[in-house]
């Protein structure tokens, strides 16, 4: 498989080598330049698969470069990096039509998994998800079939569990593995910024929109789109988007030229969609529309016989390009298996992460994995949220904020409305956080 390449745009030398080592261990190619006009010079000469900019930058900065390549038009996937805490340049970036951005300061898996969206990672060929378990075996089986045809497929389980991993094999196994894969998480997304980005829209569209800007289904032209997290979409996009799958047609916002489409479609959730459904907060039509095959995995304590060929695998990955891969000790294999796991695979892969770090020499014993310690006793009245100790400002208010999130769902007993009416955040945005908590392994009071 020929290796895509990504130009880095990077005015600080000492930061875009770094960026640049990064990828290339990643196993991708690099172009660089030091501010917008270089790289605009070198997209006239080069057809990288995608730019990563800076957004503060001498000369024409991060911004001003993706209003360039959205005004030619060029469906390249553009990843803005932002200092950390410039929410409103990230939202600006949101605007002009970057694919994502990243806060900086932020680490190297980060880089690349965010890369990982966009670009097939060069190193693996077909990323098939680890399987062992009879039920997760019975799983890929299915998936496997369905990928042939052009179903649309709604894949359910638990924050976590791999849905990602199960849409980009889906599409690897269909006969548009060829075409672009694009994935769109609908919770990540600012809510007044969703449509304009699934869609697209013309220059003058709204305040802002300065260039015209193609939405994730163009860009997913011939492929395939996934929509994560569809349940957390409000219920008038919700119709919106109904009519795009029903007329395979989608118009830019601003815009009444019709573009004919022939894109699959994949949706994820980690919420119950039939309760969703019944509770109004999902479409009962888009559900079935959605849900012509319905896939699911289940918690990862339920499919105990993935749980070490996982952390094997999650182990091999993690030390790619960094010499002899440690084993399992029969303690540490053990000590995995008697674990809960309600963050699932995405705490597996914390919990190996932070093993590989502390081991010595090339075995994981059990004292390496610390798995205990980010547990809460349920629904304790007032409980200390510990995690890895850092010295950085941005982890120091994270923790502050599981710690203010956990002590309001103790005092509301576990309600969800009332936690987010207390703390003054939509619901939306509430249970984004307990999910991004709960994969970080912090068990939560009920
Ligand atoms: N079966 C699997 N094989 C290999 N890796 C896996 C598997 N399941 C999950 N992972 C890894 O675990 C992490 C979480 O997986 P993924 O992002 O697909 O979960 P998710 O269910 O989509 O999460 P969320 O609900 O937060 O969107 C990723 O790093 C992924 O590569």
């Amino acid at each position: 498989m020929s290796k895509p390449t990504i130009l880095v745009v990077e005015d600080d030398l000492g930061l875009r080598e770094a960026l640049v080592d990064t990828l290339l261990l990643g196993g991708y190619r690099c172009l660089e330049a030091s501010d917008g006009a270089e790289a605009l010079i070198q997209l006239g000469q080069h057809k990288p698969a995608m730019v990563i900019s800076d957004i503060q930058m001498a000369g024409m900065d991060g911004l001003a470069l993706l209003k360039a390549i959205r005004t030619k038009d060029l469906n390249i996937p553009v990843l803005l990096m932002t200092a950390y805490g410039t929410i409103d340049a990230a939202v600006e970036a949101m605007r002009c039509g970057a694919n994502d951005y990243l806060a900086k300061p932020f680490a190297p898996e980060v880089l690349l998994h965010q890369v990982e969206r966009y670009l097939l990672a060069p190193a693996a060929e077909v990323p098939q998800p680890v399987v062992a378990d009879p039920a997760s075996l019975r799983l890929l089986a299915l998936a496997e079939r369905v990928a042939q045809s052009d179903a649309s497929v709604m894949i359910t389980g638990p924050s976590g569990s791999g849905k990602e991993v199960l849409a980009r094999y889906l599409h690897q196994c269909s006969g548009r593995a060829e075409a672009p894969f694009v994935a769109i998480n609908c919770a990540a997304i600012p809510e007044n910024m969703l449509e304009a980005t699934l869609f697209g829209y013309e220059k003058g569209a709204f305040t802002g929109a300065v260039s015209a800007c193609a939405g994730k289904f163009e860009q997913a032209q011939g492929g395939t789109i996934l929509l994560d997290e569809i349940t957390e979409m409000d219920l008038g996009l919700q119709s919106k988007l109904l009519r795009v799958l029903q007329e395979r047609e989608v118009e830019r916002l601003g815009s009444r030229k019709t573009l004919r489409l022939d894109v699959r479609v994949l949706a994820t959730s980690n919420r119950d969609l039939k309760e969703a459904v019944a509770q109004g907060g999902f479409r009962e039509d888009l559900f079935y529309r959605l849900n012509v095959f319905p896939l699911n995995w289940l918690p990862l304590n339920q499919r105990p016989g993935d749980i070490v060929p996982l952390a094997e695998h999650l182990i091999a990955r993690h030390q790619r390009g960094r010499g002899a891969v440690p084993q399992l000790s029969a303690a540490a294999r053990d000590k995995l298996e008697g674990h809960g796991w309600p963050g699932n695979v995405r705490e597996l892969e914390n919990v190996v992460q932070r093993a590989l770090i502390l081991c010595v020499g090339d075995t994981i014993g059990a004292d390496d994995l610390f798995i205990d310690t980010l547990e809460l006793p349920m629904a304790a009245p007032s409980v200390t949220v510990e995690e890895p100790r850092s010295d950085s400002l941005g982890d120091e208010l994270k923790i502050q904020e599981h710690q203010i999130i956990v002590d309001a769902l103790s005092q509301n007993g576990g309600s969800r409305k009332a936690v987010a009416e207390q703390l003054g955040i939509s619901p939306r945005t509430l249970r984004y956080k307990l999910a991004k908590m709960r994969e970080m392994g912090i068990e939560l009071p009920a």
